[in-house]
């Protein structure tokens, strides 16, 4: 899907990116995490086409540092700190929905989910909002339109906890885009990802990816047993490999070992909709 080859980026001769080179698929979900400063936010302004850099960001489809528009177009970023848009709020929401192809019903439905009234900020300019009502905005418009990837930067930072979580779940409800999540939480953002990469001064120091892990065969079989249907956690197991019955509520799958603490992390989050869960460690194959 994306292709960074030797991706480099300097800032007053000094290398914020260091031959940075990395694939996304199709289907990643990417928490991407490393320490202020490792050089999270300038990948993602290169990656977008907002900075000049050295070495290639390739799209599918598109080749070497050419930015293709429609490529782009099928982004939609949550930057870390918002905008200072002296727009209305109905005028941004009024641009996602003719410009980016947002869908009014949809967003309509993620604000009153995230605790915002569209209706009362409709007038009021973007700039003038909270932090925290600024973020719920820009992660409204970004969540109402259709995307082939999804770029967070630290995009709950300003929220406060009840967002927090219906944001988590939001996100976990996407099953349909590639996501790239910046976040010093892991442990908020853990469960929906299937790879972990770490930046350190600009270069990729940890690479984990949870498909690797399943091929090495090192895992448990898990069954987990739900009181009644629940789509985001459905959505979330299933992002897992889990498979369900016919009810909706019996989910069966592998759980790489090294990865068991995350994922009672995901079902912690949903204990109280947990009837049975049972996790096996799989014999070793003796050849
Ligand atoms: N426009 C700029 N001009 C000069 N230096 C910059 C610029 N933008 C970023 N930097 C420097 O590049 C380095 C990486 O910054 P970046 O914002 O990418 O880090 P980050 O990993 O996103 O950090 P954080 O976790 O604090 O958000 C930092 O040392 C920062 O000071």
């Amino acid at each position: 899907m994306i292709t960074i080859d030797r991706l480099t980026k300097r800032f007053d001769r000094r290398a914020v990116l260091d031959e940075l080179t990395l694939s996304i698929d199709a289907g990643d979900r990417i928490a991407l995490i490393g320490s202020n400063g490792a050089g999270k936010t300038t990948l993602f302004r290169c990656l977008l086409g907002h900075y000049g850099h050295g070495g290639s960001v390739g799209f599918e489809g598109t080749s070497g540092k050419r930015r293709d528009a429609r490529a782009l177009a099928r982004i939609a970023f949550v930057p870390q700190l918002p905008p200072p848009l002296r727009m209305p709020v109905g005028e941004l929401l009024t641009f996602a929905e003719k410009g980016a192809g947002a869908s009014r019903a949809r967003m309509d439905e993620i604000a009153g989910k995230l605790g915002i009234d569209l209706d009362e900020v409709r007038r009021r300019p973007f700039y003038r909002l909270s932090g925290g009502q600024k973020q719920k905005i820009l992660v409204t418009v970004a969540l109402g339109r259709d995307a082939d990837l999804m770029i967070f930067d630290e995009p709950a930072a300003n929220l406060d906890p009840a967002a927090r979580a219906v944001f988590i779940d939001l996100l976990a409800e996407r099953r349909d885009a590639s996501m790239l999540i910046a976040s010093h939480r892991l442990e908020e953002v853990a469960p929906l990802v299937n790879r972990v990469i770490e930046l350190d001064r600009g270069r990729v120091v940890l690479d984990d990816n949870l498909r690797d892990r399943l091929r090495a065969g090192d895992f448990r079989q898990a069954l987990i047993v739900l009181s009644a249907p629940h789509a985001p956690l459905t959505q979330a197991l299933e992002g897992w490999g889990f498979r369900s019955d016919a009810t909706g509520t019996r989910f069966s799958g592998p759980v790489p070992s090294a990865e068991t603490f995350r994922f009672l992390g995901l079902l912690a989050r949903y204990g109280s909709l947990i009837e049975q869960m049972t996790l096996e460690q799989v014999p070793e194959r003796v050849f």
